[in-house]
């Protein structure tokens, strides 16, 4: 199990450079097992084009290093914190993708303005807050987790598997890291056509989708049926 796991989360990083997500050693993915509640990660600062099954490392929930002789990615514990709050998740991918960490520098949630973004977003895709002098300074990664969570204290990760980390960058999620990927490709996409939408809507006075057109986009690609807006 733990060697199908590494091959994914392998298979995940790689695809990152290929979609244009990262530049040198930026970003990274992880998988957990939730039978052994195990964590695989990319290493920290490994370029992807040298990247191989034998350098990834396995954590527990508790950030001990399993196995591997290389140290797991700095953001390892903010992996942890989404896969202890977000039981659904299989998968977790952060990049600095270039429009996604316009908006996260920006501080502003991208909105929901068209059909791209409800087939993969029930809503907008919210941007965390600015952490205090403490939280920056002290544990960072760790904080960044807990800032995420406490974004997401009202919106359900399942139904929008992202998230801008405040003059940082984006994370994603899915049921597995390949899924995790996807959510962030389909991110960055969503990032650049917003920003565009928006500059173009101070003509067409463009702010958000129709609230029917949301919900038919999502719902039915997500298995649920849609009654004006109410999920069922
Ligand atoms: O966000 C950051 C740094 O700002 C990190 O995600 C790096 O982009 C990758 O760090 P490692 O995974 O190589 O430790």
């Amino acid at each position: 199990m733990l060697e199908l796991l590494k091959q994914a989360v392998l298979d995940a990083n790689k695809e990152l450079p290929k979609r244009g997500l990262v530049t040198y050693t930026w970003g990274n993915v992880s998988g957990i097992d939730r039978s052994s509640g195990l964590v695989v990660i990319k290493p920290s600062g490994v370029p992807y084009d040298e990247l191989h099954i034998e350098h990834l490392v396995v954590v527990d929930l508790e950030g001990n290093k399993v196995e591997g002789r290389l140290n797991p990615s700095s953001d390892t514990p903010t992996h942890l914190i989404l896969y202890k709050a977000f039981p659904n998740i299989g998968g977790a991918v952060h990049t600095h993708s270039r429009w996604a960490t316009v908006w996260a520098q920006a501080g502003m949630d991208i909105p929901a303005l068209g059909t791209t973004h409800a087939d993969y977003f029930y809503g907008s895709i919210p941007c965390t807050r600015q952490m205090e002098r403490q939280e920056i300074e002290q544990a960072y990664e760790e904080n960044t987790g807990k800032v995420i969570v406490e974004t997401f204290n009202n919106i359900d990760a399942d139904d929008v598997p992202a998230v801008l980390v405040n003059s940082h960058g984006p994370f994603a999620w899915g049921k597995d890291a390949a899924e995790a990927v996807h959510n962030s490709v389909v991110l960055e996409e969503v990032a650049m056509m917003a920003y565009h939408t928006l500059t173009l809507s101070n003509i067409a006075g463009v702010t958000s989708i129709d609230q029917a057109l949301l919900d038919k986009h999502f719902l039915r690609k997500h298995g649920k049926n849609a009654y004006y807006g109410q999920k069922q």
